[in-house]
């Protein structure tokens, strides 16, 4: 099982990678070490599993978290509106986007990073992703609000960019002005 210790932090190189495609179908290996990342959410969120091996409570988690350098995320959670997103996903894309953006008021942090980074994280409000589930399913997921936060903080990963990147660092409470928050009303 995946435990903190296999979680690689700030300054490991591997997290300003460009991750490369996962071939498809899936190798046996890369299809379980996906469904070992959904599993790593699922018991982060279990109060006894997370207690027991210490585990930090997460939504999402990115391949090269893991020391591995592969386009493969997993997210599990539930957004504002009480909506479940549980998915193990290779070479997910964000293949449109909408102008306007959105934040989260509590700023973001990130599995991979020690300390807290004060600051608003700009992100798009909506996006359309596509990718391929555990199932070789090809998706095309609409997200807007969290679930739109979340998958763009995953899907940044891949491509070797921290939530802090995005923080503008001589203001970093500002936000554009086409962005709303996305926190419940
Ligand atoms: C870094 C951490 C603070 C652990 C963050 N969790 C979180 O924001 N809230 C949370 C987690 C739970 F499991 C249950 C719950 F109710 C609330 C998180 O998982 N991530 C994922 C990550 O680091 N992926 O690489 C950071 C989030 C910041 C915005 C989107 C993802
Ligand atoms: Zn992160």
């Amino acid at each position: 099982m995946i435990t903190m210790d296999d979680i690689v932090r700030e300054g490991h190189p591997v997290l300003r990678e460009k991750a490369k495609e996962v071939s498809l179908p899936p190798s046996k290996e890369d299809k379980e070490t996906l469904e070992e990342m959904l599993q790593y959410l699922k018991n982060s969120q279990d109060e006894e599993i997370a207690t027991k091996y210490n585990l930090r409570p997460g939504v999402g988690l990115a391949a090269p978290q893991i020391g591995l350098s592969k386009r493969m995320i997993a997210v599990h959670f539930v957004d504002f509106n009480e909506k479940e997103y549980s998915y193990g996903l290779f070479n997910p894309k964000i293949v449109s986007h909408s102008v306007e953006g959105t934040y989260l008021s509590t700023g973001e942090g990130c599995l991979s990073v020690d300390r807290e980074v004060p600051g608003y994280v700009p992100r798009y409000a909506r996006i359309t992703v596509k990718a391929t589930d555990l199932e070789g399913n090809e998706l095309k997921i609409r997200l807007k609000g969290y679930a739109a936060i979340v998958f763009q903080h995953e899907i940044d990963h891949l491509n070797g960019v921290m939530f802090y990147d995005h923080i503008n660092s001589e203001e970093p409470f500002s936000i554009p002005e086409n962005a709303s928050v996305a926190d419940p009303e």
